[in-house]
């Protein structure tokens, strides 16, 4: 199976703190990969340096063959930010056109994925809607739309379903499932056990650290542990 995603050696500081810290991961085609952590952990500043949004102060990352930061591999991925990038002023579907434009696609091509990524994140009656009128839940689901309109090789996540509810999040976990099956790798950053759950596999980060990798089983079987908030923990994952 083909590397998608390759990050050697990565390190970085903000200032005086080190937030990521001799980062080593491989990722394959057609993964659904978790990078679970606390809060401050380091998640959000590891995907930013994937997507080529942020450079390592030290360390490669290479996207396909392909070394980060490069505008050429803007179109093979798909990010969602933690903060939402939506201009509040348009409506829906006009943020959708205009993303779906930047990622070259053609009008009739924008408009079928624009109803497709929609009915994913369940908004296909709102896409008339002027941003500014969406609820925090419903910009999320936008952004995951937006990150899908262009349908990329790999989907790089940041805490997608943080503000939605139950149902939804099932739904959509589903429909990346799906993705999944049609050969999209899929990286996502949680603190959520149930979602980390759905990894294929996963990286526990704490401190700028990669404390552990592995298949949920394999992490639980490794530290003899039944649920993956234990084998965290186990692995020396203690928050303070
Ligand atoms: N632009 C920045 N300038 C200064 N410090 C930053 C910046 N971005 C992140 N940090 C710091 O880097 C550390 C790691 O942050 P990061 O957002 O990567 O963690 P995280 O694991 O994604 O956390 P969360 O789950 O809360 O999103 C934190 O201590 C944060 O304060």
């Amino acid at each position: 199976m083909d590397e998608m995603v390759h990050v050697k050696g990565i390190a970085h500081a903000f200032g005086e703190e080190r937030v990521l810290k001799n980062i080593d991961m491989a990722i394959a085609e057609g993964e659904i990969f978790g990078l679970l952590g606390p809060s401050g952990a380091g998640k959000t500043t590891l995907v930013k340096i994937m997507v080529g949004i942020l450079e390592a102060d030290e360390g490669e990352t290479w996207v396909k063959d392909v070394q980060m930061p490069s505008l050429q591999q803007m179109k093979v991925v798909g990010y969602m930010a933690q903060s939402d990038a939506l201009y509040d002023e348009l409506t829906a579907e006009e943020n959708l056109d205009f993303f779906g434009a930047i990622y070259g696609l053609k009008r009739k091509e924008r408009k079928e994925r624009m109803r497709n990524v929609m009915e994913v994140v369940g908004l296909q009656d709102h896409l008339r809607k002027p941003v500014s009128q969406y609820s925090g839940g419903m910009k999320r689901r936008l952004s995951l739309a937006i990150a899908m309109i262009h349908e990329p090789d790999i989907l790089i996540l940041d805490e997608p379903t943080v503000g939605i509810d139950p149902m939804l999040r099932q739904s959509i976990w589903q429909e990346l499932q799906r993705w999944q099956e049609r050969g999209t790798t899929i990286i996502v950053t949680t603190h959520v056990m149930d979602e980390a759950e759905k990894c294929n596999r996963l990286a526990m980060l704490r401190n700028g650290y990669v404390i552990a990798t592995g298949s949920p089983d394999v992490l639980r079987a490794h530290t003899n542990t039944t649920t993956l908030e234990e084998a965290f923990l186990a692995y020396g994952g203690a928050t303070s």
